[in-house]
This record gives C-alpha cells, sequence and structure tokens, in this order.
C-alpha cells in the first residue's frame, strides 16, 4: 500500500485529481476500450471532481470513453432527490463534464426487488470488464462505500443497515434531521472493491485519523474494514496531515521518505507525484485563457499548454 500524505485537503484533491487524469490519459480509452471508474460520494470528492471539472474544461481531459459506477445508494430515496448519492456526483461532475449519460451507473434504491438490483449491479460491473480504478472514502468508523463495521470481507452489492454514528455524520445531507437520513442503503461489496485493479482511498481530517490508523498500523479487521485494503496489491490511500494525527510518528516519516526517494529515483514525470494545489490558479488562468481566444485551434492550444504544463 502507498501512503501519499499532503499537507491539507486541497491538496490531497489536487494530488486525486491530477493522478486520475493522468490515469485515464495513459490508458487511452476508446469505445472498445473504456475506462472503468468506481466513484466516491465522499466530502472531499467535491474538490476533487472540481478539479477535474477544470481538467476537462481546457480540453486535457475527456469522459467520453469512461465508464462510471457509484459506489452505494440510499433505499427509498429517489435518484433526483438533492441528498442522493447519484445526485451529489451529478452535480459535482457529470453534468459539466462529457460523460455519456449510458455509461453512467448507479445503484437503484428504489427497485422494486432490490436483492435483484444488487445482482443486476454486479453483473453490469462484470460486463464491463470490472472496474480499473476505484476512488473511494471512508467513515469516522472505517466504513468503505456503505459497508459498516462488521461486513463481510468477501461481501458483493447488497442491503446494509447503516450505523447509527453513519446516520448523524450524514445527517448534514438531510437538514441535519437525523429522521429523515435512510437508514438503509444499497452498496458495493467488499469484494466488489477488492476486485478493482485499483484502489485509491481519499482520507482527510481529524475525525478520520483514528481510521487511518487502523487501515494502516493495524491488522486486517472486519471492524475497521477500510484495512482489507492492506489485502490489494495495488492500493494507495491519499490522506492529509491531520488525519495523521493517530499515526506513530515514525510511520509518517517512514512514508514521506520513501517517496522522497521514489521522486528521486524513477524523477519527476511518475505517475501523480508532482504538482501542489498552486498549480490550480494556473489550470484556472488557463480555463480563462481558453474562454477569452475565441478563435483558438484546439491543437495549437493544447501543444502550447504541455509546454507550460506544472506538472
Ligand atoms: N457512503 C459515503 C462514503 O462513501 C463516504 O466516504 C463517507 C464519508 O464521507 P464524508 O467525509 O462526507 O462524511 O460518507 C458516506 O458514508
Amino acid at each position: 500500500m502507498r501512503l501519499v500524505i499532503r499537507e491539507d485537503e486541497d491538496n490531497v484533491a489536487y494530488y486525486a485529481a491530477n493522478y486520475l487524469r493522468k490515469r485515464i490519459i495513459e490508458f487511452n480509452p476508446t469505445p472498445q476500450k473504456p475506462f472503468v471508474i468506481g466513484l466516491t460520494d465522499d466530502s472531499t470528492a467535491i474538490k476533487i471532481y472540481k478539479i477535474l471539472v477544470s481538467f476537462h474544461k481546457i480540453g486535457e481531459i475527456s469522459f467520453q470513453n469512461v465508464i462510471a459506477f457509484l459506489t452505494d445508494e440510499y433505499v427509498g430515496l429517489s435518484i433526483d432527490h438533492p441528498a442522493s448519492n447519484y445526485s451529489f456526483v451529478n452535480e459535482n461532475l457529470f453534468k459539466h463534464v462529457d460523460f455519456k449519460q449510458e455509461n453512467i451507473n448507479f445503484i437503484d434504491g428504489n427497485a422494486n426487488d432490490l436483492d435483484k438490483e444488487c445482482k443486476r449491479y454486479e453483473q453490469k460491473i462484470n460486463q464491463v470488464g470490472g472496474i480499473e480504478l476505484l476512488l473511494g472514502g471512508i467513515g469516522p468508523d472505517g466504513h468503505i462505500a456503505f459497508n459498516e463495521p462488521g461486513s463481510s470481507i468477501m461481501s458483493r452489492t447488497r442491503m446494509k443497515t447503516l450505523a447509527y454514528e453513519t446516520v448523524l455524520v450524514n445527517a448534514k445531507f438531510f437538514e441535519n434531521d437525523i429522521k429523515k437520513v435512510p437508514k438503509l442503503a444499497l452498496t458495493i461489496g467488499i469484494q466488489t472493491i477488492m476486485d478493482s485493479r485499483e484502489i485509491v482511498m481519499i482520507i482527510t481530517g481529524a475525525h478520520k485519523a483514528l481510521a487511518l490508523s487502523k487501515c494502516v498500523e493495524g491488522g486486517v479487521n472486519h471492524m475497521w474494514l477500510v484495512s482489507s485494503i492492506q489485502l490489494h496489491p495495488s492500493a494507495m490511500v491519499i490522506c492529509d496531515e491531520d488525519a495523521t494525527l493517530e499515526l506513530y510518528v515514525k510511520t509518517v516519516r517512514y512514508f514521506k521518505s520513501i517517496e522522497k526517494v521514489q521522486e528521486q529515483l524513477i524523477g519527476s514525470d511518475n505517475i501523480g507525484l508532482k504538482g501542489s494545489i498552486s498549480s490550480l490558479s494556473k489550470i484556472n488562468d488557463r480555463c480563462d485563457h481558453k474562454k477569452n481566444s475565441a478563435h483558438s485551434d484546439r491543437a495549437r492550444h493544447r501543444s502550447s499548454m504541455s509546454e507550460t504544463r506544472p506538472f
């Protein structure tokens, strides 16, 4: 597992978005070989999606051949409810970029037969060749998607009862009224997550510090499900300094030092290693520049951008 530590949430978001951009570009998706991504509704994803939208606006990334699977959805909430996970990703990403509607997949928490709906979702993931990269987030209790503590590490898409802590945390999306928060959800399983070819986990904030320490320093434990990614051959956690509060100092130093060595050995072009939030203002400048230059030829524009690329 790689642990990438950045100063704050903004820099975590920048690192993650830049990493996703590079992975998608390098994959070179086509209609025959789409890039299949799993997407989270974690709060930090708002910033990640905003940066991806900026990349899209300057022509650096297209989602035409990207297939998305949302990781979870509340039971009984209509898909267009403002607090649904679909609305979250739609508002922050889908509606600003060029995803094809038929490539956006979500679990229908209003389906007549919820078991059948969960099976359909698993089949759909398999039909498109499995998830290439899963962008995940965790709750303070270490849940991934809506796999609450005690979930089976072998689980697949199914219905889960939400932990009281999760209901409390998510009340912010329901006018702070816990009575309005659905108590059931459909979620991809831990095994579904583990079957992804790559996992990128976002962990930010002091309230998730204990979960991060269980993930990195504890053993694999179904009460801290994020720890299951220790068993994945290609998992990366991107966290901020606040989330490292419960880690041993030597753990933090270890992961920071191996990132430095890696950068020295492989170079600054290594995937996702370079760039910081300060690069964002340059991207935004480029967005404005593009808006203003109505006659700009796209090819010329892109090559000029690569000359000034800050990464
Ligand atoms: N299903 C989502 C998770 O995918 C997310 O990671 C978690 C934490 O999100 P936040 O940081 O917004 O509280 O919330 C929900 O439970």
